[in-house]
């Protein structure tokens, strides 16, 4: 009896078989999810985020514990100032807004002392109702990205949380064990694509040839020839992410479970971005950073992301966590408020920012 199948869990299996393909099979499997019989029906992450936006609204709080902000909010520079940083978050976010983003370094910065303190972070976000993406930008081969998913997206994994950041350098079909996890658990993913970061434009502008058929015809393609697409290397990551979406999840959704990281410093037609491509449904959900200290404004998000505006997670970190642990509710709510005012007005133009 390997341990998945005496309800220990995916996260403590030791033996199993060699590809996620086969361990959740075409449907997926309670087996995979470490559970018994038949999977139940699992409520999707895109469901769970469309529900979460029209509830409380699109702001995510990052958790970023910067020494420099341990050190403003009067705690140690240690996996106990990163838990204590972390845990007031969650009590500042819970009730305001829906949705908080751990920044894992951080917290990977003390050893196993600050995987614990992770590991309280995210229970106390998910316990408090908030949806929990942890922001470790995984990746690898298949086998070991894998193993990713199952750390931070299967049930009772002690990482667990709701959605993960993921790196597609080895390619996105690397990811799939991790898509297809995600999809029988309820969880979501969001792969970097177009990064809000300086430096990504000499790769992520990168012009790729593909002569996938499903990708000729989906987001980012440029002209093709005798059936080769040309595609940025983040439009190719949005394609592929946005076909994953169109081909899982369930009917009728209006988010798809997997997402990409889209910076809003970015000109996302630069980067090869087609946004009403990957806003027909089921649109592909969007995790949105770069507001506040890189230079966006709330009141760019729709020029920015354009038709992807309603599926666009706007996350926030230095510019609410600065406000100090006395501030930080009053931080919060007004930049709730000042999100929700922005994104309520007419949009304006939709060719996007320039930086
Ligand atoms: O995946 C991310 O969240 C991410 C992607 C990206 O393109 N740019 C980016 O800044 N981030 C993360 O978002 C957070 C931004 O923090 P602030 O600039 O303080 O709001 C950091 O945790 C970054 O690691």
């Amino acid at each position: 009896m390997t341990s998945t199948e005496d309800g220990e869990g995916l996260a403590g299996a030791v033996s199993e078989p060699p590809s996620a393909d086969r361990r959740l099979g075409a449907g997926g499997s309670a087996t995979a999810l470490g559970g018994h019989g038949e999977l139940p029906a699992v409520r999707g992450f895109g469901a769970r985020l469309a529900e979460t936006f029209g509830t409380v609204g699109q702001l995510c709080v990052g958790i970023d514990p910067h020494d420099y902000l341990l050190d403003a909010w009067g705690l140690p520079r240690s996996a106990s100032g990163v838990r204590e940083f972390g845990l007031r978050v969650v009590d500042a976010a819970a009730g305001l807004i829906g949705i908080i983003k751990p920044q894992v370094a951080f917290y990977e910065l003390y050893g196993a002392a600050g995987f614990a303190a992770l590991e309280e972070v995210l229970a106390a976000g998910r316990a408090a109702g908030l949806l929990v993406i942890a922001d470790a930008k995984r990746g690898d081969i298949g086998t070991s990205a894998e193993a990713y998913g199952r750390a931070w997206l299967a049930a009772g994994s002690p990482l667990e949380a709701d959605a993960v950041t993921l790196t597609a350098y080895a390619g996105v079909g690397s990811l799939t064990a991790v898509f297809e996890l995600a999809e029988a658990a309820g969880k979501g993913a969001f792969v970097l694509s177009a990064t809000s970061n300086p430096e990504s434009f000499a790769l992520q502008t990168a012009q790729v040839a593909t002569r996938s058929a499903d990708s000729a015809s989906s987001a980012g393609a440029a002209d093709s020839v005798a059936g080769a697409a040309e595609f940025s290397t983040a439009g190719l990551v949005a394609s592929e992410v946005s076909t994953f979406n169109g081909q899982h999840g369930t009917a009728g959704d209006r988010l798809g479970n997997i997402g990409l990281v889209l910076g809003a410093t970015k000109n996302l037609l630069d980067y090869g971005i087609d946004r009403d491509l990957l806003a027909a449904t089921p649109a592909v959900p969007v995790l949105a950073p770069g507001f506040g200290f890189q230079g966006a404004r709330f009141d760019q998000v729709q020029s920015v992301f354009g038709a992807l505006t309603a599926s666009t997670v706007v996350a926030v970190s230095r510019s609410v966590l600065q406000a100090g642990p006395s501030g930080l509710e009053q931080s919060i709510r007004q930049q709730a408020d000042e999100l929700a005012e922005a994104l309520s007005r007419p949009a304006a133009g939709v060719t996007g920012a320039t930086r």
